[in-house]
């Protein structure tokens, strides 16, 4: 199996995707061969709503903000003919995220988002994503999301690497 483009992506102490983040949600994404992206994420019960058996929606928007993010530095690398983390890095934030939560996410199995790039337009990409039952079995995906991503500059490298509270001595 391809190692995960988190595990390609250097410098990155994210919450949600972040290797090098000992507290994070560690979520890993990979290509299929559709050309889409997914990730398969085992939600914890302490990541719950207010009702105990379904997924806090906040776990939900960063899950989905990550796996996006993550695909559109993917995608940058691939649109620039280099493999993840080869080269001048590439970064992209997020400047806009719009989720739909549309069923509740149950908490007690794995759940699987899979994204889309939509379109590139300079420094900017759009994407869209699905999160729902691992299984993609034909039922309404539990939220959908469209995302901006934008490139930053490569001075961001500025940014990287300051000890971070995130990092457990
Ligand atoms: C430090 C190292 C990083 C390492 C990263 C490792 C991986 C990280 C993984 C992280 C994963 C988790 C992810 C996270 O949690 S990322 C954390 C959450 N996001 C942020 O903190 C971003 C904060 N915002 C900014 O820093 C700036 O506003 C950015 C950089 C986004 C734009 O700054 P600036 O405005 O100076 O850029 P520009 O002038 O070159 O504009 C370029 C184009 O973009 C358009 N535009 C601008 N803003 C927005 C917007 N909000 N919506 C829609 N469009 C917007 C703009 O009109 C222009 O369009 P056009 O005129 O070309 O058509």
């Amino acid at each position: 199996m391809k190692p995960a483009f988190q595990d390609l992506i250097p410098h990155n102490h994210c919450f949600g995707c972040g290797p090098q983040n000992s507290e994070g949600l560690k979520l890993k994404s990979y290509w299929r061969d559709d050309g889409s992206s997914e990730c398969v994420y085992l939600p914890q019960p302490h990541q719950c709503a207010g009702p105990t058996g379904f997924v806090n929606g906040g776990i939900i928007a960063t899950l989905i903000d990550c796996h996006c993010i993550c695909t559109a530095m993917a995608h940058a690398y691939a649109l620039a003919g280099r493999e993840i983390g080869q080269g001048q890095p590439i970064w992209y934030v997020t400047g806009e995220l719009n989720i739909q939560y549309l069923a509740p996410t149950p908490i007690d199995e794995a759940i699987k988002l899979v994204a889309k790039v939509e379109n590139v337009s300079g420094k900017k990409m759009t994407l869209s994503c699905e999160l729902m039952n691992v299984t993609e079995a034909p039922s309404t995906p539990y939220a959908r999301a469209t995302i901006m991503a934008i490139q930053v500059p490569s001075n961001w490298l500025k940014h990287a690497d300051i000890p971070a509270m995130c990092e457990k001595s």
